[in-house]
């Protein structure tokens, strides 16, 4: 199962992370967010991140053109759009080369079959909580309702992920296998800032679980 880590912007606090090996690095462009990079992300400790670690630039209802000025200065990997991009949008972007990863605002109501016109654009995508904010709300919704996704396009699941709900999110993992998890205000310590520690905590528990599945 991947990590993906979100809302990155302190350098010192990126270096840790980066020492944990995650599978990808979020950063918001989101101006309203409190996590925003701003304007003052350091573009040089950006382009020294491993290249084994993907760099992911999150976008609300962007322009194109801002997106693709990111995307070059910053070296970003994958773009997340986080808002409510229509297909035609995700189509466009990834013709212009980007990895797009869609996201989704999900409820007990949500209907999957919305994301068959997106499948055919998107490299992932990623399953939030429905709420008042676009993300970063640090409230999970209930994982169950998983079950009823046909899984044709592989998904990472995020939404107030946190060490004290992980045991519960890997055993729906069990049943409904997930390429990854996105984790993000639940570890924070302020906002852009993670607790290197409790990240270092949900790494062990995947990895154990992983570990567990590769014996039986
Ligand atoms: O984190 C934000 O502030 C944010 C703002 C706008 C769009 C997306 C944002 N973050 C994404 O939200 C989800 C869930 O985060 P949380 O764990 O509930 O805090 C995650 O995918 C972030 O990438």
């Amino acid at each position: 199962m991947k990590l993906k880590v979100c809302g990155m912007r302190d350098a010192a606090n990126i270096e840790a992370l980066i020492s944990l090996k995650p599978d990808f690095i979020g950063f918001i462009f989101y101006e309203k967010s409190p996590r925003y990079v701003g304007e003052e992300l350091d573009e040089e400790m950006l382009l020294n991140i491993p290249s084994s670690i993907k760099k992911v630039g999150v976008f609300v209802n962007s322009n194109p053109e801002h997106i693709m000025n990111m995307v070059k200065r910053y070296d970003l990997q994958y773009v997340q759009l986080h808002g409510s991009e229509m297909p035609d949008f995700c189509r466009v972007l990834r013709q212009k080369g980007l990895n797009i990863i869609k996201s989704f605002a999900v409820d007990n109501d949500f209907n999957f079959a919305m994301l068959n016109n997106y499948k055919p654009f998107c490299d992932l995508f990623l399953f939030d909580t429905k709420g008042e904010l676009p993300g970063g709300s640090g409230v999970a919704f209930d994982w169950n309702i998983l079950r009823e996704y046909d899984r044709e396009k592989p998904f990472l699941l995020s939404g107030g992920i946190s060490n004290e709900n992980i045991d519960q999110l890997l055993a729906i993992a069990a049943d409904v296998p997930m390429y990854g998890i996105d984790v993000n205000s639940r570890f924070e310590t302020a906002p852009g800032v993670k607790d290197i520690e409790q990240i270092e905590k949900i790494i062990a528990k995947i990895r154990i679980k992983e570990k567990q599945e590769i014996e039986v």
